[in-house]
């Protein structure tokens, strides 16, 4: 056979000369590269799209710019419609550009590393570098930053989940333009707990000056609480509208530990909405990465190979606490931080004790005052002899708002206004009788099926 030609330890000689031949092929190059860099005098910069996994604000900065560079000289354009513009706006999408500062050229080039994630290659000559470092970059990161401004562009950035439990990789923002119609105005819910709102807001937005005179951090937590499809993402969106801010969606049971918590929301830019949605669910993590640990376990032979330490650390409520609160909320300022839940009565009392989470808002189920904003925005009407029905029927139904939207949403592409109010009556006389139904056995089981006999207090 095979095995007696090649007796071990010729094939532990043969192995061992590949490996040697291998290194010294990769000595010479690296040392050729060397070599040759050497006498290059070309010298670069990159500029990653995420750095220690954080992302990195001056390669957005830096792709607007370069977007907008001399497009009517670019032979690949891209086009894009900039929210709140009729037209549209023409993006050059070269892979390579050169570019000229104060008589000076430099070129750029995009390129993309071994994890899939790109950046930016800036190549000048080492002559040019005192300029190029000192105030170049400096002006081209300010440029991207003030078309950004003025495009109003905002982001909706979320953390992606660390692909695998138990691998070494850690959760990062990525982000998406952010462009949701809602607005306070077509938000259905009580129009003075909405005017309230509305002012906070504002007020916190102008409130620069007051902050620092009362030395505490620009921020300011709000706890949006109700059933399912009450309307707390689309207050978030519209507070997003409102105060142009970006919102950072923090999926928490994709963040491994505090310190990675910790980076993320240092990572975070100012004029931003930091979301933690279903706080109630996002906290009892123990659970749910016990299971994933086992899971991991099961799947390792033997039980030779042992969970790495870092690991088995999770996001705490000490951790979170520490953020709201502690230093790093001060790290940053102008944030708005959101917690949204359906359980409120779940909630650790310390998570939204006030001057944590400043205000309450409850969204509730459907009045009808909420109904007539709703009705506005989906049937442009104001009043209708149906109003009256709906509006008693509402009083004695618990439904969300989302369920009227629901019905009020154009058929077939038409406006039936007749038609979606009948379908909403219908729908609520349905939801009436199930929850007067639900009444009863919650009695019957609240009294153990026990009937009132009244014979029972004479004897
Ligand atoms: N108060 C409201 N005003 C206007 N539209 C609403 C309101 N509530 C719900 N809607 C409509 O219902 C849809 C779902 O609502 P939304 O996702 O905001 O509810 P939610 O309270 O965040 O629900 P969940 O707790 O399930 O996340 C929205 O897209 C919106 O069209």
């Amino acid at each position: 056979s095979v095995q007696q030609f090649f007796p071990n330890h010729l094939k532990i000689a043969i192995s061992e000369f590949l490996l040697s031949t291998i290194q010294q092929l990769s000595f010479f190059q690296r040392y050729s590269d060397r070599f040759i860099n050497f006498f290059s005098p070309y010298v670069d910069i990159t500029f990653s799209q995420y750095d220690d996994y954080q992302f990195n604000h001056a390669f957005a900065a830096i792709e607007t710019y370069l977007g907008t560079k001399a497009t009517d000289k670019a032979k690949h354009l891209r086009a894009i419609q900039v929210r709140d513009s009729k037209g549209l706006v023409l993006k050059r999408d070269d892979a390579n550009l050169r570019d000229e500062y104060e008589g000076l050229a430099v070129w750029w080039a995009i390129e993309t590393d071994a994890q899939g994630y790109r950046r930016y290659k800036l190549t000048f000559h080492r002559s040019s570098r005192d300029v190029v470092t000192e105030s170049y970059v400096k002006h081209v990161v300010e440029e991207g930053k003030l078309i950004e401004a003025k495009n109003k562009k905002m982001k909706l950035f979320t953390n992606n989940p660390s692909t695998q439990w138990g691998s070494n990789k850690t959760s990062f923002w990525r982000y998406i333009d952010f462009e949701h119609p809602s607005c306070f105005q077509t938000l259905a819910m009580d129009p003075k707990k909405k005017e309230e709102i509305l002012n906070d807001l504002v007020a916190f937005s102008n409130g620069k000056e007051y902050y620092k005179k009362i030395g505490k951090a620009w921020k300011r937590g709000y706890l949006l609480y109700g059933p399912p499809g009450t309307g707390k993402s689309t207050m978030i969106a519209a507070m997003a509208n409102l105060l142009n801010y970006s919102i950072y969606d923090l999926e928490l049971t994709a963040i491994k530990n505090n310190s990675e918590l910790r980076k993320l929301l240092t990572a975070t830019s100012s004029k931003s909405i930091i979301v933690i949605e279903d706080i109630d669910c996002s906290l009892d993590l123990t659970g749910e990465r016990n299971e994933k640990e086992s899971q991991l376990m099961n799947q390792k032979k033997d039980g030779e190979q042992v969970l790495k330490e870092q690991d088995k650390s999770f996001v705490t409520l000490s951790g979170l606490l520490n953020f709201i609160d502690g230093i790093w909320s001060a790290c940053g300022q102008e944030r708005i931080i959101v917690f949204t839940t359906n359980h409120l009565e779940k909630l650790d009392p310390a998570l939204i004790r006030r001057g944590r989470m400043d205000m309450h808002i409850e969204l509730s189920h459907c009045t009808f005052e909420a109904f007539k904003i709703l009705a506005q925005n989906y049937l442009d009407l104001d009043t209708h002899p149906l109003f009256s029905e709906i509006e008693s029927l509402l009083k004695e139904t618990k439904i969300a708002p989302a369920d009227v939207a629901e019905n009020l949403m154009k058929k077939n592409r038409e406006i039936d206004i007749d038609g979606s109010l009948n379908d909403l009556i219908k729908a609520l006389k349905k939801k009436k009788k199930i929850q007067e139904v639900q009444l009863v056995d919650d009695n019957k089981e609240k009294h153990g099926n026990k009937t009132f006999n009244p014979f029972r207090l004479i004897f």
